[in-house]
């Protein structure tokens, strides 16, 4: 039988010694990552590791002191969030950023507009709203979801680039079970999943709940102080006496 060559899947991110440094202060310290299209990444590592740090990287938010941040083999870390944005890395809050008097419908036809989108119709908005399954809740008011579901329309505004053609390149995620109810975990799981699964989204996430953790991630990165500590299968990594021993004290 003649066997077909599959191409290897396209690098979305690249960090190359990734560093930042606040003074004297290394938070970053030399972080080497690739991620390929439509993988599923969980970041974690003890409180202080520099997770937030890393995202803020990659995001824009801050700027690299050393290293390189690369999107689709394109260099990317001297340009500001909302070209990075644009380019599609996106990015929800530890923090809900949702605004209460808006309705969940305006919040994604808003932000399919920002993204270029020049009609955005009720059809569209549902579309993406029901990836998400909010479709029920398109005409209520933002400030009246619960946690789980402010954190799927954040997800849904993630989305809604795709109404103007262009989707999330790259899903970064910070902490997006963060003040969710533990009756709303589960069905906010199966969102992030079907991002995954049915969309192919390449995702990295950044979550406390080592529960969530290994029910959805397919590759486990651990960061400590600053540096890649583990980076495998989350089998492989939960069996690393380091990662271990650098969770020593906390819970795992
Ligand atoms: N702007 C800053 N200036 C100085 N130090 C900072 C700054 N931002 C973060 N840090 C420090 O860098 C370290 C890493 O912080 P970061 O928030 O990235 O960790 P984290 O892994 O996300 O932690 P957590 O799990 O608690 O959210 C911490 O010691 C923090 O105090």
């Amino acid at each position: 039988m003649a066997s077909a060559t599959l191409a290897p899947p396209a690098e979305v991110l690249r960090l190359d010694s990734l560093s930042w440094a606040v003074g004297a202060v290394t938070i970053v310290d030399g972080v080497d990552l690739a991620v390929t299209e439509g993988q599923f990444l969980a970041l974690i590592g003890p409180n202080g590791a520099g997770k937030t740090s890393l995202f803020n990287l990659v995001s824009g938010v801050t700027r690299p002191t050393g290293g390189s941040i690369r999107l689709d083999g394109r260099a990317v870390d001297r340009l500001p969030p909302h070209r990075r944005a644009r380019l599609g890395i996106g990015r929800t809050f530890q923090s809900s950023s949702v605004f209460p008097t808006m309705t969940v419908a305006e919040h994604v036809e808003l932000a399919a507009r920002s993204a270029g989108a020049r009609r955005v119709t009720g059809t569209d908005v549902r579309g993406v709203l029901e990836r998400v399954r909010l479709g029920h809740r398109a005409g209520e008011e933002s400030g009246g979801l619960s946690h789980g579901d402010k954190r799927k329309l954040e997800l849904a505004m993630l989305l809604a680039p795709t109404v103007a053609g262009r989707g999330p390149r790259l899903m970064l995620l910070d902490e997006p079970m963060a003040g969710v109810a533990a009756e709303e975990v589960g069905e906010l799981g199966e969102v992030i999943r079907s991002l995954h699964r049915d969309e192919g989204r390449t995702l990295l996430m950044v979550e406390h709940h080592m529960d969530v953790v290994l029910d959805l991630a397919e590759r486990i990165v651990v960061l400590n102080h600053g540096t890649l500590l583990a980076d495998g299968t989350p089998e492989a990594v939960m069996a690393d006496p380091e990662v271990q021993r650098a969770y020593l004290g906390e819970e795992i």
